[in-house]
């Protein structure tokens, strides 16, 4: 049986888009159904798949890793989610999402989006080893997992084929690992190991954790505006006086079609 679907991305990290309006197309979107459609050989391809629910009188991101694992929340996927909203469903900004992190807030700005993060948790110290060699880290929660590690060199991270090794007791469901490199003032770049899904271009939980971390250790004000670069583009960041994370950056669908897969 074959069903509708879209392909966006935000900063390159990739999607697949499942309009499932009232939840019966898809089911519980099996693991291996998710792996399937991220396939990028043998299917759509993508790092997550974005499935859009309708709960009450608005709508549910239900968000998979490409490896078939639930997480809470997905930054860049939000942005790909709410364009999907306005442009297919007809949904005005500012509007509402739900998620498993609780609802968030999207609203246009210009070509852009900005969605409200919530706020982070900041959890302290914590280690992860990369390639034999560990390395100091910080635990935030930004609706899901980070270990933000401040490098020298981007490279020092090596090939990040595998998820870095860290500690289970404090990540019982796996992390999102960060290398970040300073720029310049209130300006970093940074690789990122998804839980879930390895080396992507982007994260947008992740560059979120890592503005909130650099913010802290430059003592920065807060509503100081933080860009950072992520291979596949950059993303602003703002972590204001109230608290929340206000993330800011591109979301395109670049195609739809249908599927059997
Ligand atoms: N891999 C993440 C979810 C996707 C996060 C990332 N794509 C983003 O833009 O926030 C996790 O399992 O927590």
């Amino acid at each position: 049986m074959s069903y509708p679907f879209l392909k966006g991305h935000g900063t390159e990290n990739d999607f697949v888009v499942l309009p499932d309006p009232d939840g019966t197309v898809h089911g519980d979107l099996a693991p291996e159904r998710v792996r399937a459609l991220c396939e990028r050989r043998a299917g759509i391809g993508g790092d997550g798949v974005l499935r859009a629910v309708r709960r009450g009188d608005g709508w549910f991101m239900d968000y998979r890793n490409s490896d078939g694992s639930v997480s809470e929340m997905c930054g860049n996927g939000i942005r790909v989610f709410a364009r999907y909203l306005h442009e297919r469903e007809g949904e005005p900004f500012p509007m509402e999402i739900q998620t498993r992190d609780g609802v968030k807030t999207l609203d246009a700005a210009g070509d852009e989006l900005t969605a409200d993060m919530g706020i982070p948790e900041v959890l302290g110290e914590t280690a992860v080893t990369v390639m034999g060699r560990t390395y100091p880290a910080r635990h935030v929660s930004t609706g899901n997992p980070h270990a933000v590690v401040f490098v020298d060199n981007l490279a020092e991270a090596g090939a990040l084929q595998e998820e870095p090794e860290h500690d289970d007791a404090i990540f019982p469901e796996g992390v999102n690992v960060e290398f970040v490199v300073r720029r310049g003032e209130h300006h970093v770049a940074m690789r990122v190991h998804e839980r879930g899904a390895g080396e992507t271009r982007s994260c947008g939980t992740g560059a979120c954790a890592v503005a909130v971390v650099t913010s802290i250790a430059d003592d920065a004000p807060r509503g100081t505006p933080y860009r950072v670069d992520v291979p596949g583009g950059t993303l602003s960041i703002v972590w204001t006086d109230d608290g929340r994370m206000l993330m800011t950056g591109p979301a395109v669908l670049v195609a739809e079609g249908e599927t059997d897969l």
